[in-house]
């Protein structure tokens, strides 16, 4: 129990002062509670010598006043501070998680499912918010109170505080074998609660399929399942809980008895005066009245251990640029040399080597999952190559920093996300401190301008929860007005297949020629004329580079790349062999 507390503050760093500051004022609270027995002792005393006056009264009702506005007060300031110290903790702790997902490997995520993650960000977090004060104030609380009377009536007669110590003892004792308990079985309840995020999340991402495939029962059953799950898990927690914490307090019931049935013992032998043996009956059942209520909220210590490490375990990810410097480079071309790269053990890109000039275009096609989109994903170094080196300006990717290596990049991908944010600012992502003239600016050349400020509210519109109030087209404008905003001398795009209708197409390519006027391209290309007009066309299948050059020497090679145009031309469509899909 005490490693947790340690481990909690240890977490805590910069706020641990703002919660120790909460300890203080909880060891406080026991002191002024710990006055009480003082005037208890003082009334009996004048009681037994017959010396009740006027002044006992006052002194034992200033005494009982003090302890009770100072009770109050304490445990105020020490519920405040905790609360404060683990808002702010949690507050700083999101934010830096946050932080460091930009710059961890993207293997991370795909190995840990949206819900695992979402869930420490979120309900995680939250235990480690609302539970943890909660649970430390009480634990601490009633630990320091039992310390604090078990002085006091050690002070009075030391047997009576050897047993209030006894009964301290068997009450760790089973709050241990209670803490191995909960050890054993809260990674179920914390697990339960990933997958039920897991569940709700994937259904709302997914809602669109669920209603036109009408699977709403079929998608609820998953939910269903994770919420009976959650709900089995806590039951079991605290049904597994009730026997100690009956125990518990059984030991203190008794060892109250026990102090009892010791004073009467010592009063009879005359070991023990009235006054001390009658104030030792009226506290015997206070003694241990915080140390019960902290003994059952110990066992949900475990609970904000757990989530502890969860965010540690995030926090413990090493980032993909920790040995990265600030590098501006030398110039925009880009070298790959022998690459090769694996998802977890299936090879999806195999040595495969190219250059790409400054200011010359790139277009990738092939078959569906060729490797076309990965590749991008390692010149952007989403991830990192297994074999082989990628090069910008003559420097290894991996010897810049992630900020100034993506600086340099512009990416418009096919499944454009648009924040719950105005238009303005979701353009503005390309570049945080563009003045308005400069978004317009963009917007205009993205041909996007025209439709934004028919929107009722302009620039200022709020786009719905992914962008769901603007068309599939014009959301794809706007992501190219964000890369133009950006400015970036690299620019990586995915040219749209879909949500093209003859309007928007014409667009649609206006846009992309600004975007990419002047600058280094690489393209997952999909039309027959952005082909040609590469400078150089990568076939890529199965991951290996099969074919590398221009329209007109890879017309004059044959093989695949022919094989595609030829079949464009005869209008066949775009299948290759039985199922595959080119991206010509
Ligand atoms: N995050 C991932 N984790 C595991 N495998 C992946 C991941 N992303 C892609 N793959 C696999 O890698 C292979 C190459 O995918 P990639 O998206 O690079 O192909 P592509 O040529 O861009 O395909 P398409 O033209 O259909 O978009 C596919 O077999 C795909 O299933």
């Amino acid at each position: 129990m005490f490693s947790i507390i340690k481990h909690f503050f240890a977490f805590a760093g910069d706020h641990r002062k703002r919660l120790q500051l909460g300890i203080l004022y909880a060891f406080l609270n026991s002191i002024f509670h710990a006055f009480q027995i003082g005037a208890l002792y003082i009334v009996l005393m004048a009681i037994i010598n017959d010396a009740v006056t006027s002044s006992t009264a006052w002194t034992s009702f200033a005494i009982m006043f003090v302890s009770m506005v100072g009770g109050i007060v304490t445990k105020d300031a020490s519920t405040m501070a905790d609360a404060r110290g683990s808002f702010h903790l949690c507050a700083d702790k999101r934010t830096e998680i946050g932080d460091r997902m930009k710059y961890m490997p993207m293997g991370y995520f795909n190995s840990n499912s949206l819900g695992s993650i979402t869930a420490t960000v979120t309900s995680t977090m939250e235990d480690i918010q609302d539970i943890a004060p909660r649970v430390l104030d009480k634990t601490i609380h009633g630990f320091i109170h039992a310390a604090v009377i078990t002085i006091m009536i050690t002070a009075f007669d030391w047997r009576m505080g050897l047993i209030v110590i006894v009964g301290i003892l068997f009450f760790l004792l089973v709050n241990l074998l209670m803490q191995r308990k909960a050890e054993a079985i809260s990674p179920a309840r914390v697990a339960a609660q990933s997958a039920l995020v897991g569940a709700v999340l994937e259904y709302v991402q997914g809602i669109g399929v669920v209603r036109s495939f009408n699977l709403a029962r079929e998608a609820s059953k998953t939910i269903d399942r994770a919420i009976a799950e959650c709900e089995k898990q806590n039951i079991g927690l605290e049904l597994a809980f009730i026997p100690f914490m009956f125990l518990q307090s059984l030991i203190l019931k008794l060892a109250s008895v026990g102090i009892v049935a010791g004073a009467i013992f010592f009063f009879l032998n005359g070991t023990m005066e009235l006054s001390v043996t009658l104030m030792m009956l009226v506290s015997a059942f206070l003694i241990y009245s915080q140390l019960e209520t902290a003994g059952s909220m110990s066992a949900l210590l475990r609970t904000v251990d757990l989530s502890i490490k969860r965010v540690e375990a995030i926090k413990g990810i090493s980032l993909m640029d920790e040995a990265g410097r600030s590098i501006v480079p030398r110039d925009f071309a880009i070298r790959g040399e022998g690459i090769s790269f694996s998802y977890d053990r299936k090879r999806i890109i195999d040595n495969v080597s190219f250059e790409i000039p400054q200011g010359s275009s790139v277009a990738i096609v092939g078959p569906s999952g060729g490797g076309k989109t990965t590749l991008c994903n390692l010149i952007t170094r989403f991830w990192d190559v297994d074999e082989g080196a990628i090069t910008l300006g003559g420097r290894n990717i991996k010897d810049y920093t992630l900020d100034t290596l993506l600086a340099n990049f512009s990416m418009v991908f096919q499944r454009v996300y648009l924040f719950n944010d105005t238009i303005a600012n979701n353009i503005k992502f390309g570049n945080p401190d563009a003045t308005m003239s400069e978004v317009r600016e963009a917007a205009r050349k993205a041909c996007c301008d025209d439709f934004i400020m028919a929107l009722p509210d302009g620039y200022d519109t709020v786009v719905g929860e992914a962008g769901a109030t603007i068309s599939g087209g014009e959301k794809q404008r706007i992501s190219i007005a964000r890369a133009i905003l950006k400015d970036a001398p690299i620019i990586i795009l995915d040219e749209a297949t879909a949500n093209v209708d003859p309007e928007n197409e014409s667009k649609l390519q206006a846009a992309m020629t600004e975007l990419t006027k002047n600058k280094t391209v690489i393209m997952i290309a999909h039309r027959l004329k952005t082909v040609r007009n590469a400078d150089q066309i990568w076939v890529l299948s199965g991951g290996r580079m099969i074919q590398q050059g221009t329209h007109d020497r890879l017309m004059a090679e044959g093989g695949l790349y022919a094989d595609f145009i030829g079949m464009r031309e005869k209008s066949i469509g775009w299948k290759l062999g039985q199922l595959e899909t080119a991206s010509v």
